[in-house]
Parts: C-alpha cells; structure tokens; sequence
C-alpha cells in the first residue's frame, strides 16, 4: 500500500480576481437571489473590524471569525479570505443539505472577500478526537456523526445536477452544530462533473489537491479523480473516529493491525475509552464497510449510498444491543 501518512497539508489553487470571476462563472444574479450579499462595512462591524478576539480558527484560505450579523443575536462564522474561494460561493449557494455547512451571504469588495456561515458551536469533530480524556464522545454520537457525513457525502455525489467530489474530506472539516449534528464544510477545491449515467467510473483528469494523510493513494499516483476518492479520505474519517489517533498516525501498522481487528473491539486500534463499550456485531459491521473502503482500487471501493446503509446497520445493532442490557 503507497500510504501517505506522515505530515497532512493541503494543496491549493493560486488566488485570481475574485470579483470578476465570480460574475463570470454564474450570473450574479441567480447566485444574489440564493443567498445574501453583504458589505464590507457589514462585515466589519459584525467583527469588531476583524478583531484579533474574535478569530475561532485559521484556515489555508483565510481566518475565520465568530460575529453577529446586525440586529440578530445568532452567531455566525465569517471566513475573510486571502485564497480564491469562488468555487465554494457558486457550489454552496446552490446546494442544500442537512449535513452540509449552509452559506448564509458572501462579501466582495475591492481585494475583499468574506464568506458567512452558520455558526457551529461545538467546533470540528477533531477538537473532540484528540484531547485526552476530557469530555470524549461517545460511540453512538461518533457513528451518527458518521452517518451524517456519509450523507451529505452521497448527496454531492448523486443528488445535484452535476457530481461534486469534494476531495478534501478530514476530520477539521466536519464541524459539529449544536445538537452534535455534523455539517462538512468547505467545497474550496471540490470538483465538479457531469452526472455519470453508466455504472463505470467516470474519471477526471486533475492536479492532485487534498490532505495528505487523507488522500487516495490511487488518485495521487495516477491523477484520476473520482467519486471514490472520497470514499477513501472518508475511511481514514472513520479510522480516526473509532480510534482517536490523528490521520498521520494512521499509517501502514494501524492498517495492519485493523485487518486483523476483526474479531473484537478489544485491541490496540480502538480508542481506550470504546473498549468494550462496542457491540461485537456493530463491530462486525464497521470493520467489513471500512475495510472495503480502504480498497487500493477505486472501483472496487462502496459508493457512498452503501456506506451510509452499512453505517445505520452498525447503529442499529448497537441500539438493539444497548436495549438488551
Ligand atoms: N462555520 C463555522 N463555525 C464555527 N467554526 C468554524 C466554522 N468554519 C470554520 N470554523 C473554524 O475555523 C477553522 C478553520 O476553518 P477553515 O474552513 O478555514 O478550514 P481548515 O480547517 O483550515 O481547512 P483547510 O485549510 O484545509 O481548508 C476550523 O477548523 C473551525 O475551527
């Protein structure tokens, strides 16, 4: 297996003039009429003028702040941007789902561009991976959260007008509202193609961008993209899920370890604090959907729709098992 653990950094595209090509790509008006457009003197003030203190997180493609929008006591996270982020105002503004981070307005101005987000209070689900022992999650909320994404997921891939590979998937990108659900967030280097009507693979021919750590080995080694790219930074999600370990932990010895990890959930991999909290058959079930999904041939991975209908399996045999005890 060519494993690309080790360090995790994220390739990304060069800046453009983002005015200009934001009303190039789509007409301004289909894009105004979905969601709100802000001033910059509008997003200023719901930041304090971008106030140090109010910054939540730093990105590859800008800081991220947390405001409030005037007149409105709901907090929101505003991403003053210094990469080109059109993609994800043309992407988002069209796409609706409930585990998608919903684009709440933009902001060009001059240099500036400001994107406005839903707020979620209970931050990335790696802030609640990798923190010791304080407050962990539990296993049924990490399989839900799981599920989420595995449907947001499914949705970019078959339920708009195009497929949308989102091609960055990992643990900082899924956020986490204040009900634990889970939204992912950012479709800034997603890419996008027609609908496949034939049961092959389409593949595009891309420069490889994402997170190493998380990327198919497949895809970085011969620069075809396709929807299974996803399923495989998605897998390296779960593995991080289930065993708390960062993604470049998650190396050629996990893998080894976690084939063999079949019989129970008592081992090495699993995060300490799961052990024996996992029912043997949820278990059973996990293991054999992640263990297809690390399958070094794209094609012979799941599609998303199957992930997610084998994730429900696992937390519905979970719930049984928690009724009996
Ligand atoms: N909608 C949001 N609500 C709350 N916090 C957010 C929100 N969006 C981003 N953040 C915080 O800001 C951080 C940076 O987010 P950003 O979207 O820039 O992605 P990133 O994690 O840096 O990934 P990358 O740089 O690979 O795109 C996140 O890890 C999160 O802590």
């Amino acid at each position: 297996m060519g494993f690309l653990s080790g360090f995790s950094c994220c390739f990304q595209s060069s800046s453009g003039d983002r005015g200009t090509r934001i009303l190039e790509e789509q007409p301004s008006s289909i894009i105004s009429e979905l969601c709100r457009q802000f001033s910059l003197s509008e997003m200023q003030s719901a930041t304090n003028n971008f106030h140090n203190s109010l910054k939540v997180g730093k990105g590859s493609f800008g800081n991220v702040y947390k405001g409030y929008l005037e007149n409105s006591s709901t907090p929101v996270a505003i991403k003053r941007c210094w990469e080109d982020s059109v993609n994800e105002v043309v992407l988002l503004s069209q796409l609706q789902h409930p585990n998608l981070i919903s684009l709440v307005g933009f902001c060009i101005e001059g240099t500036e561009l400001v994107l406005v987000y839903d707020y979620m209070s209970n931050g990335s689900i790696r802030d609640h991976l990798h923190r010791g022992n304080i407050d962990p999650l539990p296993w049924k909320r990490r399989l839900q959260i799981c599920i989420g994404v595995a449907r947001a997921l499914h949705y970019l891939h078959t339920g708009a007008k195009y497929t949308i590979i989102h091609r960055n998937i990992k643990t900082r990108l899924i956020l986490l509202d204040s009900n634990w659900e889970p939204k992912v967030s950012s479709l800034l280097i997603s890419k996008r193609r027609a609908l496949s009507t034939s049961k092959s693979l389409t593949r595009v021919e891309s420069d490889v961008k994402g997170t190493l750590g998380y990327l198919d080995p497949e895809y970085y080694n011969t620069s075809m993209l396709t929807e299974k790219s996803d399923v495989f930074s998605f897998c390296i999600v779960l593995l991080e899920v289930v065993s708390a370990k960062p993604a470049h932990e998650i190396n050629r010895e996990y893998f080894q370890g976690f084939n063999k990890s079949l019989r129970s959930s008592a081992n090495e991999i699993v995060d300490p604090i799961l052990k024996s909290k996992i029912d043997p058959d949820c278990w059973k079930t996990f293991v054999d959907i992640t263990k297809r999904c690390l399958l070094m041939e794209g094609r012979e991975r799941p599609d998303m729709g199957e992930v997610e209908v084998e994730l429900e399996r696992a937390r519905k045999l979970q719930e049984e098992a928690d009724a009996k005890n």
